[in-house]
């Protein structure tokens, strides 16, 4: 469902994704950990075509990471930052991203109604968003990127900003959706999260793949003896790393003319 090749992407000096490789198969959740810094917001606009790769190849279901139109239905994208209207109601903001991706009113309302109850929001439905608590917030963002049913769905921290119920429920919407053969992308710095629901793991580190297998083959990588947790993995691998600087304050992606300020 995802694969690339030599993915790179630079800004000015900086290689914030350095010839990484992945071949991820439907049905999979992957759990993308990192430092800060390490690549993988930017990973994750590579793959949604947000952004396009200085150099190699990458295909999400099939379709070629740089030809965005294509792509859109096939992926979605919760970012860490999530789009929302603040002045519309839930229903309004999801109805409104329904109609983005051209799905046809009823069973659009219908899957909406189902996920407002699954996430329990079904009672804020016609609440304005700038009325929303960051969890709220947080769950009408996951139910936009997952509307339209995409086969690949991309997550910055899902369960940032949720109490624990709300974020075991995200948990929970996550396996659902991978054993109904969605893959799920999931990046995040809470490793118990991914711990608990990812099949793979693959560590970033300054924009470099540098380890990859299910979380418990990995946690028997480090170094801590028999009850090593992916926490120390983790720790190990991406010991000496600091995020990195350009060779100038401002780093500017001239293809989206997006700046950068440190
Ligand atoms: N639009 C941009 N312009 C210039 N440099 C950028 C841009 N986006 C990211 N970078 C740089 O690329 C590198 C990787 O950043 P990225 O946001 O992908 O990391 P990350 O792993 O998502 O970090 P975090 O965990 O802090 O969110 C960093 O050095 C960052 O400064």
């Amino acid at each position: 469902m995802i694969e690339t090749t030599g993915l790179t992407k630079r800004y000015g000096e900086t290689v914030a994704v350095d010839g990484l490789e992945l071949s991820i198969p439907k049905g999979t959740i992957y759990g993308f950990l990192g430092p800060n810094g390490a690549g993988k917001t930017t990973t994750m606009r590579l793959l949604t075509s947000l952004t396009r790769p200085t150099s190699g190849h990458g295909t999400v279901a099939g379709v070629s990471i740089t030809n965005r139109s294509a792509l859109r239905s096939h992926v979605g994208y919760l970012p860490e930052t999530p789009p929302l209207y603040e002045r519309a109601t839930a229903l309004e903001q999801l109805e409104y991203v329904a109609g983005l991706h051209d799905l046809p009113l009823e069973p659009a309302r219908e899957r909406i109604d189902s996920l407002l109850v699954a996430l329990n929001l079904a009672d804020d439905a016609d609440v304005r968003i700038n009325e929303f608590s960051t969890g709220m917030r947080q769950k009408v963002a996951f139910i936009q990127a997952v509307l339209h049913e995409p086969d690949v769905v991309f997550l910055d921290e899902p369960t940032s900003g949720l109490d624990p119920r709300a974020a075991k429920t995200i948990r929970e919407r996550l396996c659902a959706l991978a054993n109904a053969g969605t893959t799920v992308f999931l990046s995040t710095h809470i490793l118990s999260v991914v711990e608990a629901v990812a099949d793979i793991v693959g560590i970033l580190s300054d924009g470099h793949l540098v380890a990859e297998g299910t979380p418990e083959v990995l946690a028997q990588r480090a170094d801590t003896g028999a009850d090593a947790t992916l926490e120390d993995v983790f720790l190990e691998l991406t010991e000496a790393e600091t995020p990195r600087s350009t060779s100038n304050a401002v780093g500017l992606d001239t293809e989206n003319t997006e700046m950068i300020h440190d």
